[in-house]
């Protein structure tokens, strides 16, 4: 085989949202992937890292079989080191030219097992990742912008991009507790200059910023009083949420009793299901978060997460609500259509997932259920 197609070890995350033990897609492929890889049943298994970020590290697979014939594998060299040693033949000329790096891969690939939602968050574009990263090290790993693409790989549902006008206007007129956090000054002054017919409209966007901007400064003692009467009233009054939305603000209360994502994410975000095969494409500063299901991610090699809801972690809320690209559009047009792979032949089905930038793209290769290989490249 050539030495330039080689097995890999990849780093999991056990992040608190993971799926437990081995009902985690994570630990199920990290486990195939190298049968000494622990699964303690009590752990939560959140991502499984494939690439050269040296926050996780990726490994080259020392593969050796036993006189009994068992294969085992140890962790080699790193995929980083494999690269920094042999840039040129590793990378090409121009991805180096390209990304600018001799050291790392242009992407970073996981495996994501969610049992509980994901950060209210949004990712930095190359300017302010590279702002963040000078002046917050500690919280914001590298300068890198961070556009990602998920495929689910499970049924797998998201929020993501901020609904149509239309629907956020008539929440804020039918659902008391968010008119009130919103403030009647607000709230008339979003129902009658927003134009929801208008796409991409800078005043639309800045009318979106004034609501989302009042909601996520509100301090927090106060959402929690209002979420619980936010909670009690999808039981009270189910019909003015519709079932779905009702049901999910109930759920993830569970998770996050009174947290503002109750508000910021189901009453201001869409909410994405995607089937097996589906994906959604997130640019820098779309606002989103995952909420569950099994999926591949492919993302520019970035780890930076601007959060500000549905977490423990780290939040920060002003750079979130001033970096927001403030687009709305409807749930479809989240999706991202896999195209034709016109180079693919054989008996294998090709879906090429091709998005709008230069890092990545995912091209899916079935064999009629037999096995699946996701392939990435950087396109140049
Ligand atoms: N949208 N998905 C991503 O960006 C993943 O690659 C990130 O690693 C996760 O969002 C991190 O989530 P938490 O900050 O732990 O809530
Ligand atoms: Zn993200």
């Amino acid at each position: 085989m050539s030495d330039k197609l080689f097995n890999v070890i990849g780093g999991a995350q056990n992040y608190a949202w993971g799926k437990h033990g081995a009902s985690s897609a994570v630990a199920q492929f990290a486990h195939n992937n190298d049968p000494s890889f622990p699964i303690d049943e009590s752990k939560p298994y959140a991502e499984l890292w494939m690439g050269t970020h040296p926050s996780v590290p990726t490994y080259k697979a020392v593969v050796s079989t036993t006189e009994t014939g068992v294969v085992t594998k140890t962790k080699g060299e790193t995929l980083r080191s494999i690269i920094t040693a042999k840039p040129e033949e590793n990378l090409g000329s121009k991805v180096i030219a390209k990304f600018g790096a001799k050291d790392e891969i242009p992407f970073l690939f996981k495996v994501l097992s969610i049992e509980k939602v994901l950060s209210i968050q949004a990712h930095p574009d190359k300017s302010l990742g590279a702002q963040l990263r000078k002046a917050d090290p500690a919280h914001y790993p590298d300068a890198n912008h961070k556009p990602e693409m998920a495929i689910a790989v499970t049924d797998f549902e998201a929020f993501c991009g901020f609904k149509p006008l239309k629907q956020i206007d008539h929440l804020l007129q039918t659902i008391p507790e968010f008119r009130e956090l919103i403030g009647e000054q607000i709230v008339k002054e979003f129902h009658d200059e927003v134009q929801p017919e208008k796409k991409d409209d800078e005043n639309n966007k800045k009318l979106l910023q004034k609501v989302f901007g009042k909601l996520m400064r509100t301090p927090e003692d106060q959402i929690a009083s209002y979420a619980e009467k936010l909670v009690a009233r999808t039981k009270s009054q189910p019909e003015l949420f519709g079932d779905v939305l009702a049901d999910l603000i109930q759920r993830l209360n569970v998770q996050f009793p009174n947290d503002i994502g109750l508000f910021c994410g189901c009453l201001m975000l869409n909410h994405c299901n995607l089937k097996k095969g589906e994906a959604i494409f997130l640019q820098a500063r779309d606002p989103h978060a995952y909420i569950s299901g099994d999926i591949m991610e492919c993302m520019a090699a970035s780890d930076n997460v601007i959060r500000a809801g549905f977490t423990p972690k780290f939040k920060d809320v002003e750079v979130l609500v001033n970096c927001l690209t403030y687009s709305y559009n409807d749930v479809e047009q989240q999706k991202l259509q896999a195209a034709k792979f016109s180079r693919g032949s054989g008996a294998a089905n090709f879906a090429l997932y091709d998005p709008p930038i230069d890092e990545f793209s995912v091209l899916q290769i079935s064999f009629d259920g037999v096995s699946e290989l996701l392939v990435m490249k950087a396109q140049l």
